[in-house]
This record gives C-alpha cells, sequence and structure tokens, in this order.
C-alpha cells in the first residue's frame, strides 16, 4: 500500500473525550521524571495531590487519538514511522484534572522522495469541555521512513528553528531509568515500538526506543527547572525536532540559550552523546 495523498489528508481522525484525574496527572509528571527529587517541593507540586499542577507537556497525551496512522486507511508502512517533529502552544495552564476533547486533522504532506521517507503534520486543538475554552494547539510531524516517492507533492518541508551560534548559556542534565518508556506508555501511548523487543527489531531497533514524547517531555522538565523556576504557568509554547533514537536509561543534557523571553534548547543524550531534540524553542512567560 502506498500513501494517497487526497485522501490522507482528508482522513477523518475521530474526535476524542477524555476525562483525566489527578492521578493520570501525577502519572504523567513520574513519566518525564518530576518527582526524581522527592523531598524538593517545587518537584513534588507535580506529583502530590497537595497542590497539585499539571505539567505544560501533559497536553500532549491528552485526547490523543492513537495510534491512528495503524489503525486508520493511510496507506503508512506505520512500523517504519517515528516521530519527527513536536509543538505546543498552551493558551492557558493545564487543570490538574478536566474533561477535554481533542480534535486533529492532517495539515500536510511532504514526499521527500524514493527512500528518503514522507513527511505527515498533523494538529489537534485540545479544549475543556466544560467551557468550551481552548487549553493547548498541538502539531506534529510524523515522519514515515519507508513512504517516501509515492507520487504527492515535495514542497518545502517546514523549516525548524535555529539555534543560536554562540555555546549554551547554561545546560541542566537529568537521568532516566532503565523502564521509563515502560512507565511513559501508561500514559495511553501504546506504540509497540517502545514496549517490545520483536517490534523494534522489526523496525530497525536492537531494543525498544523511548517515545520521542517522553524525551520532549523530559526537556520540557528540564526547562521548567533552569527557566521557570518550575512554575508551569510560564511556559507558553514548545518545538523540538527529534534527531536521534535514545534508549531508556540514558542521561539527558538540556543545553540551553536565553534571548528574551525565547529559550532556544537541545537534548543530548550524554553516554552516546548523540543530539535527541535539536532546533527546540520555547517561550518562557
Ligand atoms: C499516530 C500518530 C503518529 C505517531 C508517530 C510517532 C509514534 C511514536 O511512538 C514513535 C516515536 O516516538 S519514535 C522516537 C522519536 N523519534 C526519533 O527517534 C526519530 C529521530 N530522528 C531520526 O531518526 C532521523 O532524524 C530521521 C529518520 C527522522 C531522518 O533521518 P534521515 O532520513 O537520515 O534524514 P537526514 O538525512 O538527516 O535529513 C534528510 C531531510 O529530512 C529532514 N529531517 C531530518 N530529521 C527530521 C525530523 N526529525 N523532522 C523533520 N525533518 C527532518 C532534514 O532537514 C533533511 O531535509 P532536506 O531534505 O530538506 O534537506
Amino acid at each position: 500500500m502506498a500513501i494517497d495523498y487526497e485522501k490522507l489528508m482528508s482522513v477523518q481522525i475521530p474526535t476524542i473525550e477524555q476525562t483525566y484525574t489527578e492521578k493520570d496527572t501525577m502519572l504523567y509528571a513520574l513519566g518525564i521524571g518530576l518527582g526524581s527529587d522527592p523531598v524538593d517541593p517545587d518537584q513534588l507540586r507535580y506529583v502530590y495531590e497537595k497542590g497539585l499542577v499539571a505539567a505544560p507537556s501533559m497536553a500532549v497525551v491528552l485526547a490523543h487519538p492513537g495510534l491512528w496512522i495503524r489503525d486508520l486507511d493511510t496507506g503508512i508502512d506505520y512500523v517504519k514511522v517515528v516521530h519527527g517533529e513536536q509543538g505546543l502552544t498552551l493558551h492557558r495552564p493545564l487543570p490538574a484534572a478536566a474533561t477535554v476533547t481533542g480534535e486533529s486533522r492532517v495539515t500536510g504532506i511532504v514526499d521527500k522522495g524514493e527512500g528518503r521517507g514522507a513527511m505527515v503534520y498533523s494538529e489537534r486543538v485540545i479544549r475543556d469541555k466544560a467551557t468550551g475554552e481552548k487549553l493547548a494547539t498541538i502539531t506534529q510531524n510524523s515522519f514515515c521512513r519507508a513512504d517516501g516517492g509515492y507520487g504527492g507533492p515535495s514542497d518545502p518541508a517546514r523549516k525548524p528553528h535555529a539555534l543560536p551560534e554562540r555555546a549554551p548559556d547554561l545546560s541542566v542534565d537529568l537521568t532516566t531509568i532503565p523502564q521509563q518508556a515502560l512507565l511513559y506508555r501508561l500514559n495511553a501511548d501504546v506504540n509497540p515500538l517502545h514496549a517490545d523487543p520483536e517490534i523494534a527489531r522489526k523496525a530497525g531497533f536492537d531494543r525498544p526506543i523511548l517515545h520521542g514524547l517522553a524525551t520532549y517531555g523530559i526537556a520540557c522538565h528540564a526547562l521548567l527547572k533552569a527557566v521557570c523556576g518550575y512554575d508551569a504557568s510560564r511556559l507558553r509554547s514548545l518545538d523540538g525536532r527529534f534527531t536521534a533514537p535514545v534508549y531508556p536509561g540514558e542521561t539527558f543534557r538540556a543545553e540551553i540559550w536565553r534571548d528574551g523571553d525565547i529559550a532556544s534548547y537541545r537534548i543530548r543524550a550524554v553516554e552516546r552523546d548523540v543530539v535527541a531534540i535539536s532546533n527546540g524553542r520555547a517561550e518562557i512567560a
């Protein structure tokens, strides 16, 4: 099967309604390493019911339509899909518990050519069901490694944020645990690539890799720590490009540049010295 451009552009991704509880909010925060210092009150506020606050990046798992690339008639070889880019704009801080809706649509497809893959851009708008208020807009680029050359438009890809050329202004290290992906997937992010060694091998990896969104959440954690004083309401947007797969258990170093309200960043997997997220950009209030 191959991608049919018109059909995929108009694919109906189901609208999802989700009621999430304080427990879900704490589970998400644990999945991105918050609470790793259990006596730090700044971290505790994300993982303990007293004065609980939602981590801003949790929006990316709310009212998630699941693995629609596999489950709908998309023509995509889902096993070979990796997460290419992720963006998030927060219109207001996330409640610690709420009922939300998520409306998703495909916003663009770029055919990079035979053997070079195809990129599928999608967007999801999250609303508070009770008030209809927009909470977050989420953008994603799914890099379909096996689907290039199907004959669709090859418009230039959207340009990623350019990192400053000077040395980073600050850095922060965060550790992950060997079971990080098994913990993170309990946020209903069930792609077997992150749990099943057999599927991971079929996708070309020697063992399950960490979810791109888990690395992205850890980037959010690093920025909360380094430039927001752990105040969730200060993080207004978060974008990044996944440049290399990473494994649960690796140490991540966030290298950060500050220019006014903008923090640029990249995430390095320290032990292998590879950049896992590049072109990172966050707006800080
Ligand atoms: C249901 C919804 C869908 C869900 C999908 C996701 C499900 C998840 O569970 C799966 C995951 O979380 S996977 C884990 C996270 N992601 C990754 O590990 C991917 C890491 N990146 C890579 O492997 C390569 O960069 C790779 C493979 C992305 C590109 O590598 P190469 O092919 O070697 O590309 P390269 O030669 O470096 O560059 C070629 C052109 O592509 C552009 N590019 C590179 N990386 C990109 C990226 N991450 N996103 C967007 N564009 C990217 C380059 O700029 C270059 O462009 P041009 O041809 O215009 O010069």
